[in-house]
Parts: structure tokens; sequence; C-alpha cells
């Protein structure tokens, strides 16, 4: 339930008279009381034949599109290059008229034939003229200087109206006479100022959406009742967030402007509403969309220092300019008063304006992801110069500008266009990097909307873009994306049910769908798409297994599985990829010779099974902790044992730590390399329920074996045991260093190189097609492998990781793809 009243002083407005609810409806109106405006070229057409008196044609195969409807039409004909007039096309604007308000003159112009054809020429049944009258329009009593746009910017309006009237009337005594009989000019004049200042997208005049005042923080929104059917002009005023009864209920006029600063939204309404906003959100002092860089702290233009190179991320992954001051800066709490006495006013003003410019044409045409028949071809020269502006806004006006903001989400909207583009026409999936980079920017800008307290719901900027990531995510296919393309979406879901209209509401369903159907046939999701472990497949025996599938070697195999689980378990500790292996030396001389000189128990625990099986060396990813792409686990322990150690977990420390201090000779600070190691041996090899293994293990290291071990051929005698599947470069390693079995337990659908991706695991051939001969040194003789080892508890270690991370770690990484922005 709702009222019209007066809101202020020759103001009405509409007031709530009950409570609502987030996402309650308030009130629909299913028509409106008059459509000032063409809805297609076609139409435009006509009515310019009807106001010159010109014969319509009737050619509906013909069709001149509209500039941003993606060159299609709704009844999916193929469009015509045949160029016909549009009414628009037809007006002559006067050259005493600026610039910028040629658009609006237009607008009048167009809104004044519309209402002439329907009314003069006979057709005047129109009911609700009244209620279209009693509308809020500039009146000529002026309260303020009627010569002074500055002072009152509804002169704007009434300059205007009077102007387009003066049009109409000479245009209509030049056209075939039908309009040289309308005399309601005056008339004529109110309904162009009431069209200026309270028609909808689509020149749409509402009963009571038209009474709704704006606020740049709004408590609802207007939501079109079928996104198929967007020019019935069906609409649906839907609460926001909670409002009271007694509560003024007010939307947005404002587009992506809404998310500017204070000063720009008001000078935005000022030129394109023409009125000086009073909401609460441009009177408070508060104005957190306002954060510029500090044109002293930051004087980029005396110290060189460009903003890309002035900006640092803290733990938050917030950003920090990096030059400090020794007092505080005044200019730091800059105010729009401030700045305008900065030597950099100038240049930040015009930069804005040329953004501004650039987000008002852009936002005109912007994409809608949702649904994949929109996707359109993306232009190189858009995407080039959507580019530049980024970097322009990022770079003058700060990676926290509202600006930078706004530019990376047209910049987001342009990448998913051209995804989603390529995977229709090429059926090419993206790359990795191009989603991680999509997933990074919209992280941001859900920071970004988040950061300006906003009644409404991030959804409503983030809504496609949310959609078009999870979208691009689901159609990757592989776990890992499917379960963050369902996370983003159950992030809009709630926005969607109540604001996103029936079209996007599918979208959601059909992908949450495909997500569920795709889970379940990977065994990962009950039925209610809940996430569940995959039970272990039967164990497969490997292309080059020989016979080896006896229970014993089973048991076997899990046994030392289990250790390279519990490898991988200390990795996750730290916050690794929790993959772990271990490398087991299998019927070696030295396992006797070892044997004999403990006094026969190289194997103390008791299990014979293992008794010529022993662990000589083990490792787990430390790709963070190094930060090194290539420290994968298995690379780690072929490490190990070659170095006996030494080189293990070395950091690969930055350039700038001193090497000459104290560093051992791989350039590493030995009290570091000794931390390191002693890390690893507290976290696990002295736990109290160490399998003795590891702590035989341990001795070995330094006892006279390792010299023996060290050689690169006892690699000929081993077995590496590892969670997953080993990725392309490992699995290649593996077969430089000649390993005799590997066993894993999950695969790796996207880099594995035993068989989901290569096959690096199998015998290299020579030239000549034969089989590599054994002691070839060039080509791989290939290595047995064994999938599935406790595929369910290495599968489980991972989701817990994914569970806890974010989807693009390492950290770094990311820093590093912001930089690049910022
Ligand atoms: C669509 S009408 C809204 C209803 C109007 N207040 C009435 O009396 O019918 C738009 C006009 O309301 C006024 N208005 C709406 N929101 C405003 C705001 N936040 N601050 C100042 N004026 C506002 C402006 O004069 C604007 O042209």
């Amino acid at each position: 339930m709702t009222q019209v009243r007066e809101s202020w002083e020759g103001h009405s407005g509409l007031f709530a008279l009950q409570d609502f609810e987030k996402g309650d409806s308030i009130l629909t109106e299913l028509e409106p009381l008059i459509k000032l405006a063409p809805s297609s070229a076609e139409e435009s057409h006509q009515l310019y034949c009807r106001w010159v008196g010109l014969p319509v044609s009737d050619d509906s195969e013909t069709k001149s599109v509209p500039k941003g409807n993606n060159g299609r039409n709704n009844n999916n004909k193929v469009n015509t290059t045949t160029k016909r007039e549009t009414l628009w096309d037809s007006i002559v604007v006067p050259s005493d008229i600026d610039d910028s308000y040629h658009g609006i003159f237009k607008g009048m112009v167009q809104a004044g034939v519309t209402w002439m054809v329907t009314t003069g020429d006979g057709d005047s049944t129109r009911s609700d003229d009244d209620k279209i009258l009693q509308l809020y329009y500039p009146t000529d009593n002026n309260r303020f200087d009627d010569n002074s746009a500055d002072s009152d910017p509804e002169n704007v309006v009434r300059q205007l109206s009077k102007q387009a009237v003066e049009y109409l009337k000479t245009s209509s005594t030049k056209s075939s006479g039908e309009w040289s009989k309308f005399q309601d000019w005056g008339m004529l004049e109110k309904i162009l100022r009431i069209w200026a200042c309270n028609s909808f997208q689509g020149g749409l005049l509402y009963d009571t959406f038209s009474r709704v005042n704006h606020s740049c923080n709004p408590n609802a929104v207007i939501v079109t009742n079928s996104d198929d059917d967007k020019n019935t002009g069906g609409q649906r005023l839907v609460a926001a967030t909670k409002i009271q009864n007694g509560e003024e209920i007010f939307i947005s006029y404002l587009g992506l402007f809404l998310y500017a600063d204070t000063t720009t939204r008001r000078k935005k309404l000022k030129q394109t509403k023409y009125f000086e906003c009073q909401c609460q959100r441009c009177t408070s002092s508060h104005d957190p969309a306002a954060q510029t860089p500090c044109p002293t702290c930051h004087p980029r233009d005396t110290t060189q220092l460009s903003l890309d190179e002035d900006v640092q991320y803290d733990d938050e992954g917030d950003v920090q300019y990096v030059s400090s001051r020794t007092e505080p800066c005044s200019n730091c709490l800059s105010t729009p008063q401030q700045l305008e006495n900065q030597r950099l006013d100038k240049v930040l003003i015009s930069v804005n304006e040329k953004i501004y410019a650039f987000i008002d044409t852009y936002q005109g045409s912007t994409k809608d992801f949702s649904n994949g028949d929109n996707a359109t071809e993306s232009n190189e020269e858009d995407v080039a110069v959507l580019e530049e502006h980024v970097s322009l806004a990022s770079t003058m006006m700060g990676a926290k500008h509202w600006t930078t903001s706004v530019m990376l989400l047209l910049h987001l909207n342009n990448q998913l266009s051209s995804m989603s583009q390529r995977m229709l026409t090429t059926q090419e999936l993206p790359e990795m990097e191009d989603v991680a980079e999509a997933i990074d920017t919209l992280q941001r800008l859900y920071q970004f909307v988040d950061s300006l307290q906003l009644h409404l719901d991030a959804g409503h900027i983030l809504g496609d873009v949310t959609i078009g990531v999870a979208r691009t995510l689901v159609s990757l296919g592989d776990e890992k994306s499917q379960k963050y393309g369902a996370e983003w979406l159950s992030k809009i879901e709630d926005y969607v049910a109540h604001f996103g209209g029936e079209g996007r509401q599918k979208v959601v369903a059909a992908l949450k769908g495909a997500w569920k159907k795709h889970g379940r046939s990977n065994g990962l999701l009950d039925e209610d798409g809940r996430s569940e472990a995959k039970k272990p497949k039967a164990v497969d025996r490997g292309d080059r297994e020989n016979g080896d599938a006896s229970s014993v070697a089973k048991v076997r195999d899990e046994h030392f599985m289990r250790h390279a689980l519990h490898v991988a378990e200390q990795a996750l500790r730290i916050g690794e990829v929790p993959v772990g292996c271990v490398i087991v030396l299998t019927d070696h001389p030295l396992i006797n010779r070892a044997k004999a000189e403990a006094g026969g128990a190289a194997n103390s625990n008791g299990d014979d099974l293992m008794d010529n099986h022993v662990v000589v060396s083990h490792g787990a990813n430390q790709v963070n902790a190094t930060r090194d792409a290539t420290r994968h686990a298995e690379i780690v322990a072929i490490d190990r044992l070659l170095t006996n150690g030494q080189s293990s977990d070395q950091l690969r420390l930055p350039a700038n730590v001193d090497s000459r201090n104290g560093n051992n000779s791989l350039g590493i600070p030995e009290s570091i390399q000794a931390a390191r190691e002693k890390q690893w041996e507290d976290v696990w090899i002295n736990r109290p329920d160490c399998p003795t293994h590891w702590k035989n293990l341990f001795g070995w290291r330094s006892n006279q074996f390792a010299e023996e071990l060290r050689s690169p051929g006892i690699f000929s005698s081993c077995e590496l045991f590892v969670t997953c599947e080993p990725c392309i470069m490992c699995a290649s390693a593996l077969a430089t260093v000649g390993i005799k079995r590997v066993v894993f337990g999950c695969k790796n659908d996207r880099f594995g190189g035993c068989g989901s991706l290569l096959h690096l695991h199998q015998p290299e051939q020579a030239e000549n097609g034969n089989q590599v001969e054994p002691n070839n040194a060039f080509l791989s003789p290939g290595y047995a492998i064994t999938s599935g080892v406790l595929e369910a508890e290495a599968i489980k270690l991972l989701q817990s990781f994914y569970d806890r991370e974010n989807f693009h770690a390492p950290d770094d990484k990311r820093k590093e793809k912001e930089k690049k922005y910022c």
C-alpha cells in the first residue's frame, strides 16, 4: 500500500503505507499512461512518414535497426542494409542550441510529434490526458533568475520546450496540412516539460512511477516485468531494503553514475534531470565514493612516480600508496574545493570529463551477458579504447577511485562478451588466465560497491557480470571452476530472485542445473547439489603395470599413498595447495645392506610387506612459500633425493636480499635453509606418531648411503606415490630422471601429464617408429602408472583447500594482476 502525497514544498512523492521487506513488490503498473517515443527504427520511420505526409509503406522485411540492439530484431529476421528515414534523423537542431542540449531538443521534438500524431489526427481518445497533465513540470513561475541556467537548471527545460514548440509549429505548417489545425501549443509545451522531467527510458510516462522521487541511496528499484517483453512497459516497484510505514520511497534516476562521488552525481543530475539533488547522500559530508589520490602526497609529475609504481597492497589486498610523508598532509582529506586549488586539478578534471563522456556513451550500449544469444562480436577498436580508459582512470584517478571501478566494470563486460562469443562460435574454452583476471576484477568490483554502503545490493550493478563470470566457469567444466561458478551464482541468486526479472532467473536456474548435472556425473554432488566425497574408483592398474595387481601390491600402494597424503596434509597446514608425494626405493641392494647394518631391521615397524620398499624422499607443493611456480611436490622430492635435502626446501629470496652474507652455495642463507628443514622435520618427521619409515629415511640422509642414493640412476629403482596426477611438467621430469613407476590418487583433468591431457609416461618413440632401446639416453623408456589409489582422500584434501582459499591464489599473482590496472 502506498500513497502519493506532498514530500516538500511544490513536490509530491510516493510514500509507504505499510512496512516492506527487501524484495517485496510495492506496486505494479502494467501500462504506462503514454509512450512519447517510438520503440524501433521502423516505428520512427512510420512516425516520420505520418508527420511529413508520406504514405507509410508496409515493408516488414526492411528494417533499419537502432544502434545498440546488437543487430538483432525481435523476430530474428535478417537485418537489411536499406536505410530509411527516421523521425529522429530528420530533426535539424537550430544552430543557437548548445551542443550538450542537442539530445534533449531532439527528444522533445520527437515527443511532440508523437503527441500530435496521436492527438491531432482526431484520435484524441486518451482518457489519461488529465493524469499526464498533473505530473510535475517546471512552470513559468520562476523561482530564480529566468536567464541563468546555472542558478536554476529547470530553465534549460523551459527554454528548450519553447524552442521545440517553435520548431514543431514551423514544420507542421510545411507538412501536408493535417497538423496545421493543431492549436494547443501551450499544452504541448507543458507536455514537453513533463516528458523532460518524468519520462522513463523509451519515453514512458506512468501514473504512479512518475511520482517517485530520486535518491542517490535509493530504497527501491523498478524491475521490468518480463525481460523478454521489454516494450510492453509493464514494471514493478520492488523494495531494495526494509522500508517502514510512512517512509518515502525513492528510486535512482542515475545509471552507473549512482556510484560516483557527490560532486559528480549532483552535476550529472543537474545536466540531465535539471534539478539540484537534495537527497540524504548528497547532503551528507560522508562520501566514500570520493576517494581521490592526493596530488600533494602523490606529485607524480615531480617525483616521476607514476601511480602504478606508487600503489601497493596491504595484507587485506587494500590499496596503499607508497610515498610517505613525515608530516600529515592536509590535502589527504581533500574536499572538492581543496582539490580545485591543487596544481593537478585541471588535469584531473579534464580526465574526469573524458571518462564521464565515455561512460555515458558506453553504458547505453552495455551488453547483457546473462543470455548467450546476446553475445556480440567484440569490436576491437572499442576494446582498445576501453583499455586506454581503464588505464587512464587507474593511473590518474587511483585504484580506488570510482571511475576506475566503473571503467573496470565496462572492461569486464567486454571481456565476458568476447569470451562468450568465442565459446559460442569456436567452442573454444577461455584461457584460465583470462578467467582468473575476470574473477579478480569482479572481486574488486564487489569490494568497491560494498564500500559505498548503499541500500542497493551489489547485484544491481554486478548481477549481469556475475552471471557472465559464473557462466564462463560453469562452461569450463572442471570441478574447481564448476564449484566457483556455483559460488558466484549463489552470491546473486537472492538478488536475481527478487529483482532480476524472468530472463535472468531462467539463466541462473539453468546454470545451477548445469552445475548440478555435471557435479552428479562426476559423483561430486548429492541430489541437492551438495558436495560429497567422491567414491574411490576401482584401481586402474596402469598401461604398463605388469601383472602386479595382487592384493599385496594394493595394500602396499595404499600404505605409501597414505604417506603421500600425510605430506600433503602438512602442506595444507602452511597454506600450500595440498599435494604431497614420497619416493620409495624398491628392491635395491642398498636396502639389504642397510638392513644388515641396522641388525636386520631397516623397517622396524614389523610390516614385512614394506621390507623391500623404503621411503627415500618426500615432497610437498612449495609454490607459495618459494614464489616459484615450478616447486611442485614431485620436483621437490626429486630435488631432495638428488641433493640429500640441501636444496629441497630452499626459499627463493627476492633479489634484494644480501647474498654475500652467510649464504650457502645456492644463494640461500644457511640459517634460513636450516630453519626450513627443521620446520619440516618438526611438523611431521618428529611427530610421536611418525612411522619408523620416516625416521629411517631421516637417518639415511646422513649415513653412508646418502652418496649412493644421490646417484641419478637410482630413479630406475624408485616408485613415486603422489596424491594428484603429475602435471605435464612433473610427468616429463619423472620421465627424464627415469622413474620406474608412478602411483597417483586423483586425476588432474586440466594439466595432467599421465593420461588426462598428455601421455608423457608412455615410451617415447624413436624417429623410425621403433621402441626405444633401454639404454638410449635421449628418449624416455616411459614408466608404469597406477591411478585412483586413495582417490577420495586426495580429492577431499584438495577440496578443503579450495573451500578456504580464493580461486585465484597465489596471492602475489593476484597482486600482479591488480597492479596492471592500478
Ligand atoms: C519524476 S518527478 C518526481 C515527482 C515530483 N517530485 C512530483 O512532484 O511529482 C521528478 C522531479 O522531482 C524533483 N526531484 C526528484 N528527486 C529529487 C531530488 N532528490 N532532489 C530534488 N528534486 C528532486 C525534480 O524536480 C524532478 O524533476
